[in-house]
């Protein structure tokens, strides 16, 4: 099925075609060509039946919807967490399409003053699908006028300053407010008791990985064998976004370099010539690695360090390549800061010093 079979195709791709614009400069892996979005946008499952993986989630929400659907009521407030690009503002998405509403979308940062979230509360209509991407960016007076929209569908319009101040109710109809983050524990806990499901998404095993890059081969008619699609999915960091972005290098490289096919050994050349190595690390994966080992012995060195000495910002080294490490057991996170595993080291092609963290006291670890 191409996206455009799709109902709800034309009202998603409005929505969508608006959003990635207004977010393209912040979405570095997508870079700002409009070609790479309009590929993107054309790869995003349009129902949970499309949704590949994430089974738990995908079978709780189909629930959640299909009671909300018989009882001809709005879905519970919604709370999505996980790293970037494992299928969020997709599921957001497919809410607003399986309630045949439309889905408004903004972000946390964009919601500096509580007027600014007060201006789309009501411009909402019944059953609208709002979608907050980085919820946990947007500033507390607008996060405290949130919890009550979220639990009275109104918000108190505060109109003047000082003692002469005065609070307008103003009736919002009832919504779905779909919440994404990245940092699921920023959310102050009142803010998240007030979503009635919340789901986190987990990385996606290579098989499944394997199954989006087939699917997204398929739709952009690139002819790929299996080993090709595998080799892809193994080096893509559990992360689709990810899968689907090497597959579009990888077929350039095919159509550059050799007859359009993608194999085993194209895939294996282009990504070794992106600098995506056998395990899926990319350049920062391996700076913030090579950082840890090399010049701070293993660790435990805060994070704020590290992200200056990869020269990236902190939240990148929190919100993207620590997540991965972590997952794969290169890296581990300690109450005194982050550590090399030896994994790392082997990985590295190094051997871990005598007084490297891992080899003194295991009992420092988190358990997560
Ligand atoms: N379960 C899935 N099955 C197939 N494709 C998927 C799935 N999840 C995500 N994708 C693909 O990955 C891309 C990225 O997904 P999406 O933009 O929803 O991620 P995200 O979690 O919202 O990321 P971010 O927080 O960075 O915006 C989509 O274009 C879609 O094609």
């Amino acid at each position: 099925m191409t996206p455009d079979d799709h109902p709800q195709s034309a009202a998603l791709d409005d929505a969508e075609a608006a959003y990635l614009e207004r977010r393209a400069e912040s979405l570095t892996e997508l870079g700002a060509d409009p070609d790479e979005r309009a590929v993107e946008a054309a790869l995003r499952p349009r129902s949970l039946d499309e949704v590949i993986g994430q089974h738990r989630v995908r079978e709780q929400l189909s629930l959640v919807l299909e009671a909300a659907r018989s009882r001809e009521r709005t879905p519970d407030h919604v709370l999505l967490s996980g790293p970037p690009g494992l299928g969020k503002t997709t599921l957001a998405m497919i809410i607003a399409a399986e309630m045949s509403r439309p889905l408004r979308l903004t972000s946390g940062p964009a919601i500096t003053h509580a007027g600014d979230l007060a201006a789309i509360l009501s411009g909402l209509n019944e059953g609208d699908v709002l979608f907050v991407d980085e919820i946990h960016r947007m500033s507390r007076p607008a996060e405290e006028m949130l919890y009550l929209a979220m639990e009275d569908f109104r918000v108190d319009v505060i109109i003047g300053k000082g003692p002469g101040a005065t609070a307008i109710p103003l009736e919002i109809p009832p919504f779905t407010l779909v919440g994404a983050t990245t940092r699921a524990g920023l959310l102050p806990g009142p803010l998240r008791d007030r979503f009635g499901f919340t789901a986190h998404l987990e990385f996606y095993e290579p098989a499944e990985l394997d199954e989006i890059v087939r699917r997204s081969a398929g739709l952009l008619g690139v002819p790929a064998d299996p080993e090709g699609t595998a080799e892809i999915a193994s080096r893509s960091r559990g992360t689709p976004r990810i899968a689907n972005r090497l597959l579009r290098r990888v077929r350039d490289y095919a159509q550059v370099r050799s007859d359009g096919v993608v194999t085993r050994d194209i895939a294996h050349r282009a990504l070794d010539l992106f600098e995506v190595d056998h395990s899926g690390l990319d350049r920062l994966d391996r700076a913030v690695l090579d950082v840890l080992c090399r010049r701070f012995g293993g660790g435990p060195v805060g994070v704020s360090t590290l992200a200056v000495a990869v020269g990236e910002e902190r939240e990148t080294v929190e919100e993207v390549a620590e997540p991965f490490l972590v997952r794969v057991g290169m890296l581990a996170r300690t109450p005194r800061g982050r550590v090399a595993t030896p994994g790392a080291w082997t990985h590295l092609g190094l051997s871990a010093p005598a007084g490297a963290p891992f080899a003194v006291d295991e009992t420092l670890f988190e358990a997560d």
